[in-house]
């Protein structure tokens, strides 16, 4: 039986993101990395969350249900660290139909990745994440860490729950069994502002985001990428999109494209 919270999204609004979408044979642009879509929500003055440390709900119904159909298509979401601590995050898809909503097991799950180079991220039991895994609804996390060895206890927690903690630019396991082919990346602000730099975006492979119709105001945490100049050191735009489509969801619009490099 699906829970109560669980989410719909109906088959007439899938057909436009697939293009978008990774492709279901597990094939990858690049060899030995993984297709990479850049997703996340903003207000119309570029804002993720109202203040440094806190959640915001941007998404409305529609968009959102859309966003947890973009989970249920990828085996990974990554974020940063500081989205980890702001929003004691969920990250498992609730769409009617996946594992845990509705259907036996984990099918349609995707494996959470947290950046947390120091392992800043103080997690425990009531973390939403490991409740979401006591209830069969969700995967523990892998957290991407520079750390040679991490925390004993955090360690012996994470593994507890099936996590493991990975050495930084490791997220393809040695053993191929739990090959990430395609990612999510969420956020934080941090994580998408150096993604969009020159020397990062080419591993962008799809840039899906919400806008919904609100300005949040001065003093938000903010996408916007660090200055680009040209030749004669004049400024000139930090990145910019191509083949570009958009799509609106209920009283948010969505906008789909490819970084031009
Ligand atoms: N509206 C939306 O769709 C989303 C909103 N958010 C919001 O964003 C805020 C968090 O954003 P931020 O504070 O910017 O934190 P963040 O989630 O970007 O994490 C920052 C941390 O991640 C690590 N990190 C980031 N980029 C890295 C890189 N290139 N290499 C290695 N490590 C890296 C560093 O430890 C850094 O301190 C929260 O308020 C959250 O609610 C987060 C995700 C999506
Ligand atoms: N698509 C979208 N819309 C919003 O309005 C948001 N605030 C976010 N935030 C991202 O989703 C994560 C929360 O996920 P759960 O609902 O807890 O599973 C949050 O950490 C951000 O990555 N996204």
């Amino acid at each position: 039986m699906a829970s109560r919270d669980a989410l719909e999204f109906p088959e007439s609004d899938r057909g436009f993101l697939e293009p978008q979408l990774p492709p279901q044979d597990g094939s990858t642009p690049r060899p030995d990395m993984p297709f990479t879509t850049l997703t996340f929500a903003t207000s119309l003055d570029s804002s993720l969350a109202i203040s440094p440390g806190t959640r915001t709900v941007l998404s409305g119904p529609q968009s959102k249900a859309m966003t947890h159909y973009l989970r249920s298509r990828h085996d990974g979401i990554l974020i940063g660290v500081g989205t980890a601590l702001a929003d004691d995050p969920g990250l498992n898809c609730r769409l009617t139909g996946v594992g845990g909503y509705g259907k036996e097991g984990l099918e349609g799950q995707p494996r959470p990745i947290v950046i947390d180079p120091s392992a800043r991220w103080d997690f425990s039991d009531d973390s939403k994440l490991f409740q979401l895994c006591r209830q069969g609804r969700g995967l523990a996390p892998w957290i991407v860490t520079s750390l040679p060895e991490p925390p004993a206890q955090k360690k012996e927690k994470l593994e507890q729950y099936g996590g493991r903690f990975l050495q930084l630019k490791m997220v393809t396991l040695d053993d191929g069994q739990h090959r990430i082919d395609c990612v999510m990346i969420e956020g934080g602000a941090q994580v998408i502002n150096s993604l969009l730099e020159p020397q990062s975006m080419s591993l962008i492979d799809r840039v899906i985001v919400t806008i919904a119709p609100t300005w949040l105001g001065q003093g938000g945490v903010v996408v916007s990428p660090p200055r680009r100049f040209d030749g004669e050191g004049n400024a000139i735009s930090a990145a910019r999109l191509k083949n570009v489509r958009w799509y609106p969801f209920g009283e948010d619009v969505v906008l789909c494209g490819q970084v031009r490099i």
